[in-house]
């Protein structure tokens, strides 16, 4: 990493976080460092999308803190693309343009200059072409560049991304893995959720191994040792939907 770190630290302490008082996230205590590019990594159901929405703030926290250096630290999610409805009848500016809502506040409309942000943001994902065009006819590759569009004008110090690379091709999954690159090297905070541990090992430095508990946190290699993938591996298959609610 080149530049002075501009990313929050991240410290989960003692955090669980629940679904009908049902814990997917049990005391996770973990910590990664300002500037840090972290993976979460874990088996299905492990608890990762609802770690990263309660470090967004998105999900209620049970118990336990989230804590972010710097009070004044600008949050972005990327959600899991899965998630959101594409439907919706508006144009890529647009959606580029609500990463700078919180900016423009919901009453002033965006300018001559915030419209040239959104256009350079599209320009850097390789959409150039793409502004007046509805969201309904992009292909979920696009659509993901689009997104990771919405993300540079939004110009976060902590960026948290579910799953940013699934349903892409291997060309837009390098040019976005570009994009944390240079996140990464403006010293922005930069948490992945991911599956892909080829991947993890190649291009994450640090790493949460997660399975509803903190399984490891620390550097990419230690973490995922045979050891730390078989424990995550057993206790998910450990897993129980009847177990009775977390008294915590
Ligand atoms: N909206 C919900 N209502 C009830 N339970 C939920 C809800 N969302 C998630 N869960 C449960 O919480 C647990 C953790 O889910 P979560 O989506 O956080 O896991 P994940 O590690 O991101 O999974 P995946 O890798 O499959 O995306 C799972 O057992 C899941 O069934």
């Amino acid at each position: 990493m080149s530049a002075a770190p501009r990313g929050p630290a991240v410290e989960l302490a003692n955090l669980t976080a629940t679904h009908q008082r049902h814990p997917a996230v049990h005391h996770v205590t973990a910590r990664f460092a300002p500037g840090s590019l972290a993976a979460i990594v874990g088996p299905n159901g492990a608890g990762k999308t609802t770690l990263l929405r309660s470090i967004a703030g998105l999900h209620r926290v049970d118990e336990g803190r989230v804590v972010l250096s710097g009070s004044r630290a600008r949050v972005a999610l990327l959600p899991q693309q899965s998630g959101m409805d594409r439907s919706f009848p508006i144009l890529c500016l647009d959606v580029v343009l609500q990463g700078l809502w919180s900016r423009l506040g919901a009453f002033r409309a965006a300018g001559g200059a915030e419209r040239d942000r959104a256009q350079a943001a599209l320009e850097a994902v390789g959409l150039g072409g793409f502004a007046r065009r509805p969201v309904a006819a992009m292909s979920a590759g696009q659509f993901q560049r689009l997104l990771f569009a919405r993300l540079l004008v939004q110009d976060a110090d902590l960026i948290l991304l579910d799953e940013p690379f699934n349903a892409v091709d291997a060309r837009t999954a390098a040019d976005l893995l570009a994009v944390l690159r240079r996140w990464h090297g403006e010293g922005r905070t930069v948490l992945a959720v991911l599956h892909d541990l080829d991947l993890v090992q190649r291009e994450f430095p640090d790493c949460l191994l997660l399975a509803r508990e903190a399984i490891a946190c620390g550097p990419t290699a230690e973490v995922l040792s045979a050891a730390n993938r078989l424990r995550a591996r057993r206790m998910a298959e450990a897993w129980d939907e009847a177990a009775p609610a977390c008294a915590a």
